[in-house]
């Protein structure tokens, strides 16, 4: 899709030789992995983090280096994909299940560069479902005081089983429909005992790239 693949291939200008580099993970990020690794053959020195065992064995695949997160200390730039990206930025993420792994190396990166083609822009979050990753134990318990908090939670599902999250949890997705306060909810849902993370990324990222089928890119960078 060329509006993914622009976006993303406009993200990797954010990456010079000596950074520590945060992969995504997803059908945008994909992209982005690909052109990391073309400037990899061409010279470019990094090393990179994974959000996902599916971004990590791609990467090395490709030939990009990967070092355990345990031995760094900060990501210089994470570039990754986003369900939802609302006027003020904020994102709903976890589509592909990878949202713990995700959010971590956001909060650990200088710059956290989000890459979208056209379709994900709304004004408000909340038309896709919330990923919410759970520890299964007592899962339903979790899922009532989900429930509570306003939405209809659905243990997700792939290929006839349980979706398993790369922590070895569930992922619930919860319709909220639109979000009135994501800053509000990312905080009251994490706030349950039983939830590790949720999909609501707000107040993070520090530039998104959109990309649209006319094969244009539109960059903002947001200072905080
Ligand atoms: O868990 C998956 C991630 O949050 C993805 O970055 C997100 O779902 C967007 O994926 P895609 O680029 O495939 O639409």
């Amino acid at each position: 899709m060329l509006a993914k693949k622009i976006a993303a291939e406009a993200a990797v200008e954010f990456v010079q030789s000596g950074m520590t580099v945060g992969l995504g993970t997803g059908s945008t990020a994909y992209y982005a992995i690909h052109k990391i690794a073309e400037r990899v053959k061409e010279g470019l020195h990094i090393r990179t983090v994974a959000s996902s065992r599916q971004s990590e064995e791609l990467a090395l695949q490709l030939g990009i280096p990967v070092v355990p997160l345990s031995g760094i200390q900060e990501i210089d730039v994470s570039i990754d994909g986003a369900d939802e990206v609302d006027a003020n930025y904020n994102l709903i993420k976890g589509g592909g299940g990878a949202l713990l792994r995700e959010k971590i190396l956001a909060a650990h990166s200088k710059q956290f560069v989000v890459i979208a083609d056209e379709s994900k822009q709304v004004d408000r979050l909340g038309k896709f479902p919330l990923p919410v990753e759970i520890v299964p134990f007592a899962f339903n318990l979790t899922l009532l005081k989900l429930k509570a908090l306003g939405c209809e939670p659905v243990v997700r599902i792939a290929d006839g089983n349980t979706f398993i999250s790369d922590n070895g949890n569930y992922i619930v997705d919860c319709a909220f429909g639109t979000i009135e306060d994501p800053a509000a909810l990312e905080q009251q849902i994490n706030a349950i005992p039983g939830v590790v993370e949720n999909g609501l990324f707000t107040g993070m990222a520090s530039a998104v790239i959109i990309g649209y089928e006319d094969g244009t890119t539109r960059r903002t960078d947001i200072t905080r």
